[in-house]
């Protein structure tokens, strides 16, 4: 059983399913999403190195699907130890080392396990960000630490209202999110409210964390996955150029020059994509001037 959450007639596992240990990647039979998920549920889904190299691996994989419009990140579970359920606890603070996280135990097999203490999931974050398709978090339990700072970052976040809880304990054990977990967080709560998050460490509810706006919705433990697609299913009706520069447009506000150089090169796509662009690389590549005269000055 992959989680019991988990639907295997709406699911099969993609081709990089069976390379991954700590998560699980499949994708929709009757809908174009996929699903990721944690799947270390006996330590509330905490990411060791690996973990986080297999996200980005999987998220890069999702990207380059042109028939995939969405991404459901989730947690499996339960717990087979206690029943408890996660989306993810952050960083494996077992394996933390003096300057980030390290390969160890079963992790030592990596590739590149030699490399020094990693912190790579802020790389998984921006993957998050710049994907061109909606990411929801699908939090079926705790979401902590670096696990909040990966709700934050997702699109939009769905809820278990009975099990889902937030919490940051960065501060706990010296750690601090100063991008899009703490400073975009202030954008979805307001700033006294993250401040709070992070200062007090408090536990909040699924119905706390939609009041305060960081979820968009709580809906019953049993039905969070059925609602995930239903989310997803609709989004995939709408058009995909739309879906794309409406995600982007959200992001240059808060992005910087990096936002627009990101909204920017999608326009320049869809530039690419007239006659008149086909006239600039024709004349060019026919070593003549362009001729522009047919192209209007819209406005
Ligand atoms: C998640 C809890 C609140 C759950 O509490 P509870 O339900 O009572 O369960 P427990 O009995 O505590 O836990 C069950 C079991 O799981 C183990 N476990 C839980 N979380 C972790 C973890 N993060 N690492 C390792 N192991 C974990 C726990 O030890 C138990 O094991 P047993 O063997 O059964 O005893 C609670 O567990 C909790 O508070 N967990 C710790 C949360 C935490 O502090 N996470 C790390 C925050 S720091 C971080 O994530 C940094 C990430 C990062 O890379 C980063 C770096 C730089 C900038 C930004 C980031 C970023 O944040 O993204």
């Amino acid at each position: 059983m992959v989680s019991e959450l988990f639907d295997p007639e709406r699911w099969e596992a993609t081709e990089l399913n069976d390379d991954f240990r700590d998560i699980t990647y499949h994708r929709g039979t009757d809908v174009g999403a996929v699903r990721i998920a944690f799947d270390r549920p006996e330590v509330r889904n905490a990411f060791r190195p690996g973990t986080v190299d297999e996200l980005y691996r999987a998220l890069d994989h999702a990207k380059r699907q042109t028939d995939v419009g969405c991404v459901l990140l989730t947690g499996n579970g339960p717990s087979p130890k206690d029943g408890g359920w996660a989306f993810c606890s952050g960083g494996d603070q077992r394996v933390r080392g003096a300057d980030g996280y390290e390969y160890q135990g079963d992790d030592a097999e990596r590739e590149d396990a030699s490399s020094a203490g990693r912190l790579h999931i802020l790389e998984v974050q921006r993957l998050i960000r710049h994907i061109p398709k909606p990411v929801v978090c699908v939090a079926p339990g705790w979401a902590v630490g670096g696990g909040h700072s990966l709700h934050v970052v997702c699109d939009m976040t769905l809820a278990s209202e009975e099990h889902a809880k937030f919490k940051q304990t960065d501060p706990d054990v010296a750690s601090f999110d100063g991008g899009f977990g703490s400073a975009y967080l202030a954008k979805q709560v307001g700033q006294k409210k993250a401040r709070e998050i992070f200062f007090l460490g408090k536990t909040y509810d699924a119905d706390e964390a939609a009041d305060m706006g960081m979820v968009n919705e709580a809906v019953p433990h049993d039905d969070l996955e059925d609602v995930a697609l239903d989310w997803a299913e609709e989004m995939l009706g709408k058009s995909p150029t739309a879906m794309r520069m409406l995600k982007y447009a959200f992001n240059a506000t808060d992005d910087g020059m990096v936002g627009q150089q990101v909204f920017a090169g999608e326009a320049t796509r869809l530039a690419y994509q007239t006659d008149e662009a086909q006239e600039g690389r024709d004349a060019f590549n026919e070593g003549r001037d362009p001729d522009f005269d047919d192209y209007e000055y819209h406005y």
